[in-house]
């Protein structure tokens, strides 16, 4: 109920408007136009080749858009505030004789232009292995990268963007199947971070289950947004098929069939 003011959080972490991409004439956004409030859980949903990864690379400044606008926090030029930003892929694709340990790799994401050299390795360290325990994963600690699972390199993928402490992340869904059983899932996971770092979230995915059960809001794009709102709004069976174009079991139905 508080009124507006100056604190970090007073603008708005993601605004596009009216956002276009086309790839060889072929448009794949046609005019995206959302809002991110502070503190969300944001699911984006829609078919294979909807433009999803697309619209991410967008935010990151990785793609150029040909049309309309994106700000984050306020801010249209977007390698300024990108030190806010967090991004965890899809996949990394590591070669198997990659050298380096769990340690190493994230102490990159550490450097510092100017005092990479004097930065004591004890604090270093500390803020890894702080990390990698928030998560779950703090015995990876000197474990060679390149042989982790895809779940363990998935965990180590979100300590890296968290190290900076970012106010936004930005997820692209792994590879389905890749939670240890016994553990918080990949989606548990997220909302844990979420609200423990107070971050605005958007995150990729396929799991229509796991988005009713974990987003706050969730957008649904096939070229453009089709529909938005609460996860009970959108994941129906009218909206779902105006985003798929076919029949996609709602999720309550799921339950049902048993
Ligand atoms: N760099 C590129 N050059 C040419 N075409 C591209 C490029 N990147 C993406 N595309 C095309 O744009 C469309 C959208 O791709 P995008 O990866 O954004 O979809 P997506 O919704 O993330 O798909 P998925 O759910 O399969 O991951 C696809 O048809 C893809 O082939």
């Amino acid at each position: 109920m508080s009124a507006p003011c100056c604190n970090a959080h007073s603008t708005v972490p993601v605004e596009a408007r009216d956002v276009r991409v086309s790839f060889d004439g072929q448009p794949v956004l046609r005019g995206v136009t959302f809002t991110v409030p502070h503190g969300q859980l944001v699911a984006l949903i829609g078919p294979n080749g909807s433009g999803k990864t697309t619209l991410l690379r967008c935010l990151l400044g990785l793609q150029k858009v040909s049309a309309g606008e994106i700000k984050l926090f306020g801010q249209s030029d977007l390698q300024k505030v990108m030190h806010r930003v967090g991004y965890v892929p899809q996949r990394l694709a590591l070669d198997r004789s990659f050298v380096l340990s769990v340690r190493e790799f994230l102490a990159l994401r550490l450097r510092k232009t100017n005092n990479w050299f004097w930065q004591s390795h004890k604090r270093t360290d500390e803020l890894i292995r702080a990390t990698l325990a928030e998560i779950g994963v703090e015995p990876l600690f000197d474990r060679p990268l390149a042989q982790l699972s895809g779940g363990q390199l998935q965990r180590v993928l979100i300590a890296f963007s968290l190290l900076t402490k970012p106010e936004l992340l930005l997820l692209d869904e792994p590879t389905a199947g890749v939670d240890t059983p016994g553990e918080e899932t990949f989606y548990e996971l997220i909302a844990h971070i979420q609200k423990q770092y107070h971050l605005t979230v958007i995150l990729v995915s396929h799991d229509l289950s796991m988005v009713y059960r974990h987003a706050s809001h969730v957008f649904a794009l096939n070229g453009v947004i089709c529909c938005e709102g609460t996860p009970e709004q959108v994941l129906n069976a009218d909206s779902l098929k105006q985003a798929y174009g076919i029949h996609v079991s709602p999720y309550e139905h799921h339950h049902h069939v048993h």
